[in-house]
């Protein structure tokens, strides 16, 4: 089938890429000339595991082209996917400018024999394909034929190429038969089960998902904070809840919550919704607020393990919002470091991400030291938060640590850490939701949980 994607993007590269290697065609059209510019040039301009091979691989075939025209897109391609983003507007609602600036620039196509299909990927509020397709028809002359469609996307960054290949579930909502049955057609490639429905369920049930997901990372985070405060160990409560069937082992990690450009931005943009549906979503609102004050929690855990941080050097492991990304975008680090800096002024921070040093620079203050290695950062610390759990700082040995920093004290915002054997060889490791474990066992029963420094 011949395709285009607006919106050249995490989603939209990855589609675009995806759909090419299964033997398609398609021109992939951005508003954003530098980021063509380096697409056409076979350059992948940010970090995503397995693109760049998708990438050249199609473009070198010819199957995958780029282009920063969106106007008289439809004259050659059958179906078009938007994947432009829909940030969050002043009050939360989800800013669509980008999506009706596209659709606004759609013009009528000549050969009117084949129906065309405008299929929305980007995550919107319900009812926006209706939204669209009347705006569509009210512009556009009768004999020119259109479906638009809802396909929400469900991938992940970090791993949005095998996300594209294994998809958990293809939902194809649709007001048409005649484009249900050429979409699940497309579809059929692809492993994951493909669920036909119409399209305002397809749009709430992305933006469910998103707000399912950030409701058990909260009520993960709660649990843990409770575990802190009782004497229980959080990794052992969510291994059991976990291997209940009915709760499932994903999203119960607890550390410093859920950041990224969907998660936080999906859930206020439901909350919005919500409200103006009559259809208050009082779970979801508690589990953004949760989630809010963890990054403060995180400091006052190092405040209690740590006398004066406003003197100290402090190291943070990582800065991006997840692993496999160098994604900045709502990123717990960036709060984290705006309230380390607004609770103790004087504090010394320095930070390193194995991907994300570049696009943090543009985003945290100058005060803050970006590193080129975890050695960097934990040289002659009094402390260090891990805040992104990359693999390279579960390979940092004990001694490195006792080495490199003046006092060898680790908050793991992840639990990332193995903190019984650190502890065992003298590097005080707090994790979430657990007792503190220090290197002195004699500390320990006495009751002097970790000794201030
Ligand atoms: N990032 C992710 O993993 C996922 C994102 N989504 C949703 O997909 C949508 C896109 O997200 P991302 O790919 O992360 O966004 P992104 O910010 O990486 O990419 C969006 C692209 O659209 C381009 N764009 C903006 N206005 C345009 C216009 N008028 N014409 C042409 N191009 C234009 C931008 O230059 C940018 O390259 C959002 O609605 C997001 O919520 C859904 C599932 C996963
Ligand atoms: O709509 C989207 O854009 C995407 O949003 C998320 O994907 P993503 O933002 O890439 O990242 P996740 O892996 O979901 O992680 C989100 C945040 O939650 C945090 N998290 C995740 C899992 C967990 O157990 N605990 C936890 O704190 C991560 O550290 C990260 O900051 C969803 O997982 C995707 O299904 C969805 O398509």
């Amino acid at each position: 089938m011949k395709m285009a994607i607006v919106g050249a993007g995490v989603v939209g590269l990855a589609t675009g890429a995806g759909f090419a290697d299964l033997g398609h065609s398609v021109h992939c059209v951005d508003i954003d000339t530098g980021k063509i510019a380096l697409l056409s040039r076979g350059s992948i301009p940010y970090h995503e595991p397995g693109l760049e091979a998708l990438v050249l691989r199609n473009t070198s075939a010819g199957r995958l082209t780029f282009g920063h025209n969106p106007s008289k897109l439809l004259n050659d391609v059958e179906l078009l996917f938007i994947t432009v983003g829909t940030p969050s507007g002043d009050t939360g609602e989800m800013s669509l400018a980008a999506l009706w600036s596209v659709i606004d620039q759609i013009e009528a196509w000549p050969d009117t024999d084949i129906r065309r299909m405008i299929a929305i990927k980007s995550t919107v509020p319900v009812g926006t394909a209706e939204r669209v397709e009347l705006r569509l028809r009210s512009r556009l002359p009768d004999n020119c034929l259109v479906d638009v469609v809802s396909i929400p996307e469900f991938m992940r960054e970090g791993s949005a190429v095998r996300d594209f290949f294994e998809p958990s579930r293809i939902v194809i909502g649709t007001a048409s038969v005649d484009a249900e049955e050429r979409l699940t057609q497309l579809h059929q490639r692809l492993p994951g089960p493909i669920l036909a429905t119409d399209r305002r369920s397809a749009e709430l049930a992305k933006l469910a998902a998103n707000a399912c997901l950030a409701v058990k990372i909260s009520f993960a985070n709660e649990i843990a904070a409770l575990a802190e405060q009782t004497g229980a160990d959080y990794p052992s409560v969510a291994h059991s809840l976990g291997l209940d069937p009915r709760i499932g082992p994903h999203f119960l990690a607890a550390g410093l919550g859920f950041g990224g450009s969907c998660l936080p931005k999906d859930t206020r943009a439901l909350v919005r919704m919500a409200d103006e549906a009559g259809a208050p979503q009082t779970l979801v609102e508690a589990a953004v607020r949760a989630n809010a004050m963890l990054p403060l929690r995180m400091v006052r855990k190092l405040e209690a393990a740590l006398s004066d941080p406003g003197r100290r050097r402090v190291a943070l492991l990582g800065l991006a919002f997840k692993p496999g990304t160098d994604d900045m975008r709502e990123a717990p680090s960036l709060r984290l470091i705006a309230e380390l800096s607004r609770r103790h002024p004087g504090i010394t921070l320095t930070a390193y991400d194995p991907e994300a040093n570049h696009a943090a620079r543009k985003l945290l203050p100058s005060s803050v030291k970006i590193c080129d290695s975890a050695e960097e950062a934990l040289k002659g610390a009094d402390a260090a938060i891990l805040v992104t759990e990359w693999r390279e700082f579960r390979q940092i040995k004990a001694d490195d640590f006792k080495i490199w920093m003046n006092r060898p004290i680790i908050m793991d915002g992840r639990n990332a850490l193995d903190a019984a054997a650190l502890n065992a060889q003298g590097v005080v490791c707090i994790g979430v939701g657990r007792l503190p474990v220090v290197p002195n066992e004699s500390a320990r029963k006495s009751g002097d949980l970790v000794p201030k420094v």
